[in-house]
């Protein structure tokens, strides 16, 4: 991984101490949350981090208790029985990665030392089959949920999920799956995106710019996870129910119950000891009285937008949007063209829990992706200064004079967009896909895969492996030539799949890279970011791939380099 000898440098970040008071974490809920993560590992191969917070594990502690994974793996070598697999070697060591919540970095080891498909015990004869080879991830993705080749479901995830959820589209399966996935995915069709292009992604980001635009007179450092974050989900908020979260502006209840509800999908997922599985006790342990006490204000707040929502519609606009399917032409509301009025005015014959739980699912899954999307392009073009400079060249060429990108100029940032897929490959959010299989299998390469056995596709490992790509560990956005197509699944054979593939890939692909490239195209055109001297980057996980101490940046203000906005306007008079 490429550092700057800065990032490299000590520990210290710069919240608390004296001197300005960083921007975008104090007051912000995630913030709070961060703080208590778990401090995992770092980007270099470290032996040490350091002193740990949170939930400190002591790894030669941990090697005498009964979860240790050495003891696990001699059971499964026992008697597990799954014929041609190698065991991953698991020991007692990295369970300190397991408990962290870095799981994706323990993975990548066990990939190195057992190969691209291998067991790695959970339970005396459990155990998740790990899969870090593009072919066979095709093979497992391809039939998920597939109508003609239906061999694996999402298993595990929906166990993890469901308090929040519910029967919401992006965890159920089958024939529920099939049928809500048809009719909420037309929402975002090209006319939908065109509009949130210039009605939410390009204004949001102008309006975070005013706040940086704060920091950079004063000089005050600000986390940019955070504001990315803040961001997002405004956006994700207008762009889904219409509703303004505000999060750039002010904490709220609800903001404050986004985060708790997806921290604990997180917490869930790492779990090692899951007493979420218990109802029953869950008005017994605080973390589990807050994240429900948060899914439930959620709900009530969804549920509102929807009456109103519903309330709004008329029949005329019920007939319109009916005309335009029989037609074939994308239906859009104007006064309000988000997702939901979209799905009403469709009159799709849907439980309102059901709506509500589709509206969240798009909710929660179009969030923290984006944002930590976002976060890990920009540390990776801040420290990687010729890059920063290419991006910023092209924006200046692109954008001229304008504020932000319209639809064509969009289409013209060839090399942002390509910084937003190498960052994705370098982080991709979520670093593994879990699966489940539902009937015996046979994967690429003769692996046999029993029936019930829960699959992890290592993206992280996919996207990190020297047998996949040159000079993996380097952060090139030119890998993927600017006169190519953009990367994706079928074009790059599974090489490449920070959206997934198969039937279950992510329905908001488009939306995602729209957004960040506006996003960033916007910031990079009015700002330099230079990092805070002294920090050190360090990953830890849940649904995406977070830093554990924020990103500090400092901001200042840039100009477009002179004859910038002539050039662009010449481009643009000639295309
Ligand atoms: C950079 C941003 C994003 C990334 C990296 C990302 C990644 C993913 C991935 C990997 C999946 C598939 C998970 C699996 O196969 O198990 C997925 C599913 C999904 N994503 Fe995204 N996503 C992003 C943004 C968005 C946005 C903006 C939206 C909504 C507007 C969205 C909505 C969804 C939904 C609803 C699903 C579930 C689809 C289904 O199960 O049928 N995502 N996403």
């Amino acid at each position: 991984m490429q550092l700057s000898s800065a990032a490299r440098g000590g520990t210290a970040r710069p919240a608390g101490g004296s001197g300005p008071r960083p921007v975008g974490a104090p007051r912000s809920a995630i913030r709070i949350a961060r703080k208590r993560m778990v401090a995992a590992s770092s980007q270099e191969d470290e032996a040490d981090t350091g002193p740990l917070t949170g939930k400190n594990i002591d790894a030669a502690g941990a090697g005498a208790t009964s979860i240790s994974p050495g003891w696990l793996t001699q059971l499964n070598l026992l008697w597990s029985g799954k014929g041609n697999i190698p065991v991953a070697d698991a020991k007692p060591d990295d369970i300190k990665d397991l408990l962290g919540g870095a799981l994706f970095k323990a993975l990548f080891k066990w990939f190195t030392e057992s190969g691209p498909v291998y067991l790695l015990p959970t339970g005396p004869v459990s155990s998740f089959l790990v899969i870090s080879d593009p072919e066979a991830a095709k093979h497992v993705l391809r039939a998920t949920d597939n109508s003609t080749r239906n061999i694996y479901d999402k298993g595990l995830v929906a166990e993890v999920a469901k308090f929040l959820f519910g029967e919401g589209f992006a965890v159920g399966g089958g024939e529920q799956w099939r049928a809500r996935r048809r009719a909420v995915g037309p929402s975002l069709h090209r006319a939908y995106l065109e509009e949130m292009l210039t009605r939410v992604f390009g204004p949001s980001t102008l309006f975070l710019g005013e706040k940086l635009e704060a920091a950079a007179k004063t000089g005050t450092p600000v986390n940019m996870e955070a504001a990315f974050s803040q961001l997002t989900l405004d956006i994700i908020g207008k762009s889904v129910f219409n509703y303004d979260f505000n999060a750039l502006t002010k904490d709220s209840p609800v903001i404050q119950a986004v985060y708790t509800a997806l921290k604990e999908t997180e917490q869930r997922a790492t779990d090692l000891l899951p007493l979420w599985k218990f109802p029953i006790l869950a008005p017994l342990i605080p973390r589990q009285r807050k994240a429900l006490a948060a899914v439930e204000l959620i709900r009530d707040t969804t549920n509102r937008l929807i009456k109103q929502c519903k309330e709004m519609v008329d029949e005329e606009e019920m007939a319109a949007a009916a005309a335009a399917r029989e037609e074939g032409r994308e239906y859009m509301n104007d006064a309000d063209p988000s997702v939901l009025r979209f799905l009403i005015a469709a009159r799709e014959e849907v439980d309102s829990t059901q709506l509500r739980d589709d509206l969240l699912s798009m909710l929660v899954a179009g969030h923290e992706t984006t944002g930590s999307a976002l976060t890990w392009t920009l540390y990776l073009l801040a420290t990687n200064p010729d890059t920063m400079a290419a991006a910023q060249e092209e924006v200046d060429r692109v954008l001229g004079d304008a504020e932000m990108p319209n639809l064509q100029q969009y289409g013209q940032l060839a090399y942002v967009m390509r910084a937003v897929c190498e960052s994705m490959r370098l982080y991709p959010h979520p670093p593994v896909l879990l699966r489940r299989a539902k009937v015996p299998d046979v994967l690429p390469g003769g692996y046999e895969v029993v029936k019930g056995q829960d699959v992890m596709i290592s993206v992280y490992n996919i996207h990190h492996s020297p047998a996949v790509w040159e000079d993996a560990e380097a952060f090139r956005p030119e890998r993927f030539p600017l006169d190519g197509p953009v990367p994706n699944e079928q074009n790059t054979e599974y090489r490449y799949i920070p959206f997934s593939g198969g039937p279950r890939k992510c329905v908001g692909d488009q939306f995602a890279l729209m957004e960040a490239v506006t996003a960033l195209a916007v910031l990079l055109r009015r700002f330099d970011f230079r990092m805070v001297p002294g920090q050190k980057i360090n990953m830890t996980t849940g649904a995406t791939i977070h830093t554990t101490d924020g990103l500090y940046m400092t901001v200042h203000e840039r100009r477009p380099a002179a004859g910038a906005a002539g050039a662009a306007a010449a481009a643009v008079a000639a295309a």
